[in-house]
């Protein structure tokens, strides 16, 4: 069985741990690096994989590890890690927002097989949606691999262009903050006329998960799902033209292009430190 290491045990790798673990991965088979006591002790209680507070530590017999840490931690741990991989030269994954792979081969060693994704929070209860691009060093196992890990959590793509990451970045990877927030406005929109906000939570986040389980079950264009919500002349209508002439496609559209803009200026903030 493949022995993966996670470094950094925050909240994307305990998502990702645990959706392994319910495929079946033996907890053996999974190390795991974290500096603070108390996240090591929780992660060893509910997981029952090694927890190590040294990187190398958890590094050292892994065949893939998964860099789980913020962006601007990577500079930090390369150090720490380069002669570990060299020797080993296990698959590499990413999963830091903007970090590209001319950096990681950079920072951890030319050579090395390596794989960028951006996964999301649903990955946690087995709904995440995770793009994936590899280096040319990366083989169609290790690709199969990487997959592997992803799948557990959800569903993933492959993103032939490394310069789509961060579009996806700003879809999928920090999209699920974009959900909450409208159900939280719906919310607020509820109950300032009057509804108590118990009930308008739970019919909003109802809603989301209906029209989300209509959308990925029925694969149906949401154009037409939302048509057929759509009586003339009726509530809806005047709740979507309410949006048009607030200009929604807009909003949205300056949203994903600032998240987009902002995974380029981590990259180029990296750039600056290391
Ligand atoms: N959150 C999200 O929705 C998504 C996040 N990502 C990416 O995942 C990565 C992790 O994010 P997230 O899990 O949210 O962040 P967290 O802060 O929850 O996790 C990062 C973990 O790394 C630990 N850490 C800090 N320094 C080191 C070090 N030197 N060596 C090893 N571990 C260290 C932190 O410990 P401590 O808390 O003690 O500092 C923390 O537990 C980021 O790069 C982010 O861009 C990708 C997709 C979605
Ligand atoms: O906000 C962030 O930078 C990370 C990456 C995607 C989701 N969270």
């Amino acid at each position: 069985m493949t022995r993966l290491a996670f470094i950094g045990g925050g909240n994307m790798a305990r998502s990702l741990i645990g959706g392994l673990l319910k495929t079946g991965v033996a907890p053996a088979t999974v190390s795991v690096a974290e500096p603070l006591a108390e996240a090591r002790q929780t992660l060893g209680r509910e997981f029952g994989i090694a927890c190590y507070a040294e990187n190398r530590l958890a590094a050292a017999e892994a065949e893939v590890i998964v860099l789980a840490v913020k962006p601007q931690i990577m500079p930090a741990i390369h150090a720490e890690l380069r002669d570990t991989l060299q020797r080993n030269r296990p698959l590499l994954i990413s999963i830091a927002a903007g970090v590209r792979l001319d950096q990681l081969e950079r920072w951890f060693g030319s050579g090395l097989p390596i794989v960028r994704c951006m996964p999301n929070t649903p990955a946690l209860i087995g709904a995440g949606a995770t793009g994936l691009c590899a280096n040319s060093r990366v083989s169609p196992a290790q690709k199969a691999q990487a997959q592997h890990i992803l799948d557990a959590a959800g569903i993933t793509r492959w993103i032939d262009d490394e310069a789509l990451m961060d579009t996806v970045t700003a879809l999928s990877g920090s999209g699920p903050a974009y959900f909450f927030a409208l159900v939280e406005a719906l919310e607020a929109a509820a109950v300032a006329q009057g509804l108590p906000r118990d009930t308008a939570r739970a019919l909003a986040a109802q809603t989301c998960l209906g029209a989300g389980r209509m959308l990925v079950e029925g694969g149906e264009d949401p154009a037409l799902l939302r048509q057929r919500v759509t009586s003339p002349n009726g509530t809806t209508q005047a709740a979507l033209e309410s949006f048009a002439a607030d200009g929604l496609p807009h909003i949205v559209a300056r949203a994903v292009h600032a998240a987009t803009r902002r995974g380029a200026e981590l990259a180029n903030e990296l750039d600056k430190l290391s």
